[in-house]
C-alpha cells in the first residue's frame, strides 16, 4: 500500500495542506512548533481514527474550527483507492472510494501505518494494553477475519462482567465462562500466528540495530499461574477463582490481561537497557510490525517516524537510517534537521514553515 497524496485541512497550525508523496522517503523538515508533527498526526488519524499525541480529538481540531479532515489516495498493487475522515467534537465521517462507510476498521484497512514518536519506548516500559494492540495490529492487517474474532472477545468479556457485577446475571456466569474461554482460546492462536511472523523479523531488525545484544519475545497468555489454555484448565480455573472475581466484579484473568514479554540479554528488557536501548529495542519492534505485514514483499506498511533524531547518538542515528533505506517501505520522516539523510532521485524533501507545507522551494 503506497500513500500517494495526502490533503490535510484544520489541523492545528495546519490550515491548508495538500502533499505529493514519494514512494520511498519523504523528508518533512521545519523548526520547532511549525507543523511537522501534525502531518503525522493527519495520517494516524486516517490510519485508525485517532492521534498518537492526544486522545481527545478536540485538541487537533484547529483552534475556532469546527472539524478537521484528512484525505489521501493510496494505491495497492493495480488498485487506487480515495479515502477520507472528517471528524468534529463529536461526530466521525468516513468516506472510501465516494461512499460512506460505518467503523474505523474498515478505512485502517486502506492504510497500514507505522507510527514511531519520542513516546514510541512506552511500548517497552509502559502498559500491557500497549503490547497487545502491537500484536493484535499485526494479526488485524495479516488476518482478515480476526477484527470479527476480536470484536467478539470485547462483546463476550463486557457480558461475563455484568454478570460478575450485577448479582441478577449470576445464574448466566457459566454461559458466558464457556464462551469467554471460546473466545480467548481463539483470540491466543492468532496472537501465537502473528507471533511467529514478528520473531524472525524483530531478529533480524534487532541484529542491525542492537548489534550483540539479545532480544527475545514471549506472550504470556494473561493467566497468572503457568497453565494450558485448553477448555478444561480454564474452567477449571475460573470456578476456582469465582468467589475471587465476584469480590472483584470483573474477569481477572484471560486475554484481555496477556502481555509480551522482552527480554534484553536475558533480563527483563524495561529492568536491563539504558533509555537509549530501549529506544532502539521500540524502533526495532515497530520497524518488525510494519515488515511483519508485508508478506509478498511489495513494501505493504507505511513507516512514519516523528523526530527520528531524538534521543539517538551519531552511530545509532547512521545505522537507523541505513535499515530504514534497506526496507525499501514508504517512509514518512520528520526533523529539524534539513541534512538529515541523503536524498536520492525519487526521495521528495517538504519545508514546513508556520502549517504551510513547501515542496523543496515551491508551494504544493
Ligand atoms: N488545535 C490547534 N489549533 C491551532 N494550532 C495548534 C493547535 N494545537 C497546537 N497548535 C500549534 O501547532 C503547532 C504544533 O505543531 P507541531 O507539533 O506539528 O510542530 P512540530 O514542527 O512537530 O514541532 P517540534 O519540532 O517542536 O516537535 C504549535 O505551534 C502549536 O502551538
Amino acid at each position: 500500500m503506497l500513500l500517494e497524496q495526502l490533503s490535510i485541512n484544520h489541523c492545528r497550525i495546519i490550515d491548508s495542506a495538500e502533499l505529493m508523496l514519494s514512494p520511498g522517503v519523504n523528508l518533512i523538515s521545519g523548526d520547532n512548533g511549525s507543523g511537522k508533527s501534525s502531518i503525522l498526526e493527519a495520517v494516524a488519524i486516517l490510519s485508525r481514527g485517532r492521534s498518537f499525541r492526544s486522545p481527545r480529538i478536540v485538541d487537533v481540531i484547529q483552534h475556532k474550527q469546527d472539524h478537521l479532515l484528512i484525505r489521501a489516495k493510496t494505491t495497492d498493487d493495480d488498485n487506487a483507492f480515495s479515502i477520507g475522515i472528517q471528524k468534529s467534537r463529536t461526530s466521525t465521517r468516513i468516506r472510501v472510494n465516494q461512499q460512506d462507510i460505518n467503523t474505523q476498521a474498515a478505512l485502517s484497512r486502506y492504510l497500514p501505518v507505522t507510527i514511531i514518536d519520542p513516546n514510541s519506548i512506552e511500548l517497552v516500559t509502559g502498559s500491557p494494553s500497549l503490547r497487545r494492540a502491537y500484536i493484535d495490529w499485526i494479526a488485524f492487517y495479516l488476518f482478515p477475519e480476526f477484527h470479527k474474532v476480536w470484536q467478539n472477545y470485547q462483546r463476550v468479556l463486557k457480558q461475563r462482567n455484568l454478570c460478575l457485577r450485577v448479582p441478577s446475571y449470576l445464574s448466566a456466569l457459566p454461559v458466558w465462562t464457556d464462551e469467554l474461554i471460546k473466545a480467548q482460546i481463539r483470540i491466543q492462536d492468532y496472537r501465537e500466528r502473528s507471533l511467529l511472523v514478528l520473531k524472525p523479523q524483530l531478529e533480524r531488525l534487532c541484529e542491525r540495530l542492537l548489534g550483540d545484544h539479545s532480544i527475545s519475545i514471549k506472550l504470556t497468555t494473561g493467566f497468572a499461574q503457568a497453565m494450558d489454555l485448553s477448555a478444561e484448565s480454564q474452567k477449571a480455573f475460573y470456578l476456582e477463582k469465582r468467589d475471587n472475581e465476584i469480590k472483584s466484579a470483573r474477569t481477572l484473568s484471560g486475554a484481555h490481561r496477556a502481555d509480551l514479554q522482552i527480554m534484553f540479554n536475558q533480563s527483563l528488557a524495561q529492568q536491563s537497557a539504558s533509555r537509549g536501548q530501549l529506544k532502539l529495542i521500540a524502533i526495532s519492534m515497530l520497524l518488525a510490525q510494519s515488515r511483519s505485514i508485508d508478506t509478498n514483499n511489495q513494501g505493504k506498511g507505511i513507516i512514519a517516524i516523528d523526530d527520528l533524531a531524538a534521543e539517538l547518538d551519531g552511530e545509532n542515528k547512521h545505522k537507523l537510517l541505513a535499515t530504514l533505506r534497506s526496507l525499501n517501505q514508504q517512509l514518512l520522516l520528520t526533523t529539524t534537521q534539513s541534512d538529515l539523510i541523503p536524498l536520492e532521485a525519487d526521495d521528495r524533501m517538504f519545508h514546513v514553515k508556520q502549517g504551510k507545507v513547501f515542496l523543496k522551494n515551491s508551494s504544493v
